[in-house]
């Protein structure tokens, strides 16, 4: 029986060929990053208030004005048909199927963005790998724009691929047919090569103003993980920023994402939403990442793993597990609506016993 989303990885991973798995599973470097994000969460307690009448809390939000079902969205994963034929069509068809969040397609998407555009789900958010070909990096902008996609999500950590260790010693390839649907020619075959090849390596603050002068979308920049970016962001004009190292995958030796939200939630101080992704894996993870001030979460690995063990039934599963915990830990914690959840719902684990208390 699969009862967590740690059940879904394990399932998935007698699925999925090894070198597979170590490309989903696996972090840059010593995967110090990686570890830290998931141990972060564990580094707080939560602080249940009682006789709150919380009832069945309600998890809606509202987000860039658009209404959400609960405060988790799908984080943008490239090459989903790696993992199931039908890759990100299962991924967004099983994410309406749970509740109407958005979901992040990637750059490197396995299907066509037209046809996922169609596919009947709900929100979708394009995520950009600015190229050093930027006329198509344009093209894929204006696409999406005019298929009805909501957001573009440009991903600032990624002047090339962080140096991911089990893939080097894999030696890992796609297999032939696994290519990036939206972007004409691209046969990647290595990944790593790919990017270095294909994505941007000099950007610099003025892509904010070239994205507003091709696109009236709203823009948030995905990758950032100090107060001085943040504030950088807010002041060349992103709509908002998602607080994320990758999943470890990039730099090696950064902070877990729960660690540097409060000052980057301070930074932002309400101007733009702040987003967080990375280690998210039950409800309470969710309650901690709000309380410590981000207005929503992304999903990244787990989504794969529901995509691996049941395509879109795979994915509705995990989301709702994840939601259902959300709720049970909301009710249990005394928190009617997420307008409940602030500082006070959280205690760090370092803090000791409380001063006075007995021993
Ligand atoms: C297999 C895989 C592919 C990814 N592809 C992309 C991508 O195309 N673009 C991007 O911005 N982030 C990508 N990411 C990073 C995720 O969007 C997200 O930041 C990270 O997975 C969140 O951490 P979690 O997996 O611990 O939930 C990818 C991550 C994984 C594991
Ligand atoms: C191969 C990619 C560019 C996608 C990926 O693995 C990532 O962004 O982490």
């Amino acid at each position: 029986m699969r009862l967590t989303l740690g059940d879904f990885a394990r399932s998935a991973r007698t699925r999925l060929d090894p070198t597979v798995w170590d490309f989903f599973a696996g972090g840059a470097g010593e995967e110090r990053t990686l570890a830290a994000n998931v141990e972060a969460f564990d580094r707080w307690w939560l602080r249940p208030l009682v006789l709150r009448g919380a009832g069945r809390p309600e998890t809606a939000t509202a987000i860039l004005g658009r209404a959400w079902d609960a405060p988790v969205a799908v984080a943008p994963l490239a090459f989903q048909t790696l993992v199931h034929p039908l890759g990100e069509l299962a991924t967004v068809r099983g994410t309406a199927a749970a509740a109407r969040v958005p979901v992040v397609i990637s750059t490197l998407a396995g299907r066509d963005i037209e046809e996922l555009a169609a596919a009947g789900g709900g929100p979708l958010w394009l995520q950009v790998y600015c190229l050093r070909d930027r006329s198509m990096t344009r093209r894929l902008i204006e696409r999406a724009e005019a298929a009805g996609f909501e957001a573009l999500v440009l991903t600032v950590d990624a002047p090339h691929l962080g140096r991911r260790l089990r893939d080097v010693r894999n030696d890992f390839r796609l297999p032939p047919g696994i290519v990036p649907a939206n972007l004409e020619g691209h046969d990647v075959g290595a990944p790593a090569a790919h990017a270095r090849a294909e994505f941007a390596p000099d950007l610099d603050w003025s892509v904010v103003d070239w994205l507003r002068s091709v696109s009236a979308l709203p823009i948030l920049l995905k990758g950032i993980l100090t107060d001085t970016d943040a504030v950088r962001a807010v002041e060349a004009g992103a709509d908002g920023v998602v607080v994320s190292n990758h999943g470890g995958r990039q730099l090696d030796g950064v902070p877990a994402t729960l660690d540097v939200l409060p000052e980057i939630a301070a930074a932002v101080a309400g101007r733009v939403p702040v987003l967080l992704d990375g280690g998210v894996r039950r409800g309470r993870d969710v309650l901690a990442a709000l309380a410590l001030g981000a207005d929503a979460v992304l999903l990244g690995r787990p989504i794969l793993h529901g995509l691996a063990v049941g395509a879109a039934q795979g994915v509705t599963d995990v989301l709702t597990i994840l939601l259902d915990d959300l709720t049970d830990a909301m009710a249990l914690a005394g928190l009617r609506t997420l307008a409940d959840i602030g500082p006070q719902t959280v205690r760090s684990v370092a803090a000791g016993p409380p001063v006075g208390g007995s021993a």
